[in-house]
């Protein structure tokens, strides 16, 4: 069953279009991630799926429900991590999920939020003490108080170190085996890839490309990279590939397979491959790939046009029962 399910949706500023008409959903106890670069309509979807604004076209159902006009039943059932927290400095971060808690139904003891994010040796720290990166687990510990079946987390692990994110990883697919239904955006692309099933990846507003995360990367090339042996030349290769200098590419949807064909050649030759490097498809590589490609694209398109400001934005709001 859908938990998420995205129709036709579209909302603009002031005659600049957001989000143009976009579909999609989120499988219940999935996780599913907006990937795209830099202004490219991910928080303001976010927004919409979470009632914070109202779509100018199209429909958005959470759990069945329509998260704009259903907006109290709806924010029962789901949490909510947004990208810029409003906390107050002077409380600490054990007293700010405290409060919360007054506000949130049906809300887990604080002191499980606190460690599920990972803040429990913070407990006693006042907000202005803590890091970025704690200040986000604090935001985490918020959204997670009333046990939410569905969960929106925009950037979760930004400013956060390598075992900081690791850990929220490890949250995020726990709640995910345990039956929450998470939608993440996330600047991280090994973040997605780790997590997500399914992903959609924006650009001006419209999902670019779409689907099952690793039916998406197994339809991209990978690569094997190695220096070519001096006594040799690119033609001589069992594969076809590209020289530089003296730097081969061997591009092979399966480069596992490449690579044991390359090992196998140069082993009846008594050559070694040095350098010898194989890279299986990541999202990097398809960013990097849609990127190039609308570089292409946009040499002759004219020049987008300003738009208003983002002084419209909804100030912030909180975990479940905000
Ligand atoms: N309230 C607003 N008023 C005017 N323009 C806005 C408003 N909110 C967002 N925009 C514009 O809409 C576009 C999409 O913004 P959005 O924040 O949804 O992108 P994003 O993909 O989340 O970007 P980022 O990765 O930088 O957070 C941007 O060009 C942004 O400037």
């Amino acid at each position: 069953m859908a938990a998420i399910q995205v129709n036709h949706l579209s909302k603009s500023y002031g005659g600049f279009q957001a989000v143009n008409d976009i579909s999609f959903e989120v499988e219940a106890g999935t996780v599913f991630a907006l990937l795209g670069r830099n202004g490219a309509g991910k928080t303001t979807t976010m927004e919409l799926l979470t009632g914070f604004q109202k779509p100018d076209a199209g429909s958005v159902r959470v759990l069945g429900l329509d998260p704009f006009k259903d907006r109290s039943r709806v924010r029962g059932n789901v949490g909510i991590m947004v990208q810029e927290a409003g906390f107050f400095p002077d409380l600490t971060a054990g007293q700010t999920v405290g409060i919360w808690r007054d506000f949130t139904p049906a809300a887990r003891p604080a002191s499980e939020a606190l460690e599920l994010a990972g803040l429990t040796a913070k407990a006693k720290t006042k907000v202005r003490q803590l890091s970025g990166g704690e200040k986000r687990r604090l935001d985490l510990a918020l959204a997670l108080l009333g046990e939410p079946d569905v969960l929106f987390l925009d950037e979760p692990t930004t400013g956060m170190d390598p075992e900081a994110r690791r850990n929220i990883w490890k949250v995020v697919r726990d709640l995910a085996a345990g039956g929450t239904t998470v939608l993440l955006t996330t600047h991280y692309l090994e973040e997605a890839q780790q997590l997500a099933t399914n992903l959609a990846i924006m650009d001006r507003g419209e999902i670019v490309l779409g689907g099952d995360m690793a039916e998406t990367l197994a339809a991209r090339v990978g690569q094997v990279s190695f220096e070519l042996p001096s006594v040799s030349h690119a033609g001589e290769l069992p594969l076809p590939a590209t020289v530089r200098g003296r730097l081969a590419v061997v591009k092979a949807a399966d480069p596992d397979l490449a690579a044991q064909t390359l090992l196998g050649w140069a082993s009846e030759r008594g050559l070694r491959l040095r350098g010898l490097e194989v890279r299986t498809a990541s999202l990097e590589d398809l960013f990097l790939e849609l990127a190039r490609n609308d570089e292409m694209s946009q040499t002759n398109a004219p020049a987008r046009s300003d738009h208003g400001t983002r002084s419209d934005r909804p100030a912030r709001s909180g975990g479940a029962g905000a």
